[in-house]
């Protein structure tokens, strides 16, 4: 069975545009679990612009699936995640700056790092997933950082199949073939939409769970909410 955790960090973003809290990231997160969701995602950035730190706090008491935080461990995103033990930490090498997550990570220049970090959340209990590209070198170097499981960075999934290049499913395939004969968990995420994600997931019968934001929230501003998530769910079976 493949989980759907929704990405809320649109919501927040929406949000922040007009300063207030409509929309509510507590109400939509109780709201989309009570649609059918297994899971909420957060991906709090150090500059807060679009999930705030706070609403990481918030959502605990009421995020009763899976809870994700991803973000890139710098000390101030360490501490937040220990203090609020989400059932899991995605590590997400992100720039500062960056628009949106645009890399994996270098699993083999950051073995050590890597290693530590997970570590540590490992010994409060928090599942560890690292964001990576759907390369063997840098799966073979996931399993050497301790890492429960993998998350599959999908952009370049995402861009061939629009351009109707199916093929571009080939390294996700394999890369999750090997991770779950390594012993690793298979997650997948970014750019994941209603038209590409049936594909997807028929290719890689291991995968776990999908995180998805940016789409999800875009096709329910046309088909809502609660349509959507039911949508995404079917393509899931
Ligand atoms: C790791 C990843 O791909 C997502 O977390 C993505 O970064 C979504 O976050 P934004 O919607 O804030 O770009
Ligand atoms: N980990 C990926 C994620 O949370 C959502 O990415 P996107 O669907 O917003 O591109």
């Amino acid at each position: 069975m493949t989980k759907l955790s929704v990405n809320i960090n649109k919501i927040a973003t929406l949000r922040n545009s007009r300063g207030g809290d409509i929309p509510n990231v507590v109400q939509a997160a109780k709201d989309i679990q009570n649609f059918g969701a297994e899971g909420i995602t957060i991906h709090p950035r150090p500059d807060e612009r679009h999930i705030r730190y706070q609403d990481a706090r918030d959502l605990k008491s009421v995020v009763h699936t899976e809870y994700n935080i991803e973000g890139n461990p710098i000390k101030k995103f360490m501490d937040l995640v220990l203090e609020v033990e989400p059932t899991q930490v995605t590590l997400v090498p992100d720039a500062e700056d960056a628009i949106t997550s645009n890399a994996g990570w270098n699993t083999i220049k950051h073995k050590e790092f890597l290693s530590e970090v997970i570590t540590e959340f490992k010994n409060h209990g928090i599942r560890t997933s690292i964001f990576v590209d759907p390369d063997p070198v840098m799966i073979e170097g996931a399993v050497a950082t301790g890492t429960d499981r993998i998350e599959l960075y999908t952009e370049s999934y995402a861009v061939h199949f629009a351009k109707g290049n199916l093929n571009g499913v080939r390294p996700y395939a394999e890369a999750a073939r090997l991770a779950t004969k390594l012993g690793l968990g298979v997650n997948a995420g970014h750019d994941l939409n209603l038209e590409n994600l049936r594909y997807f997931k028929e290719q890689l019968p291991t995968l776990l769970e999908v995180s998805i934001g940016h789409a999800l929230i875009s096709e329910s501003l046309y088909l809502g909410l609660e349509n959507v998530v039911q949508m995404y769910l079917e393509r899931l079976k």
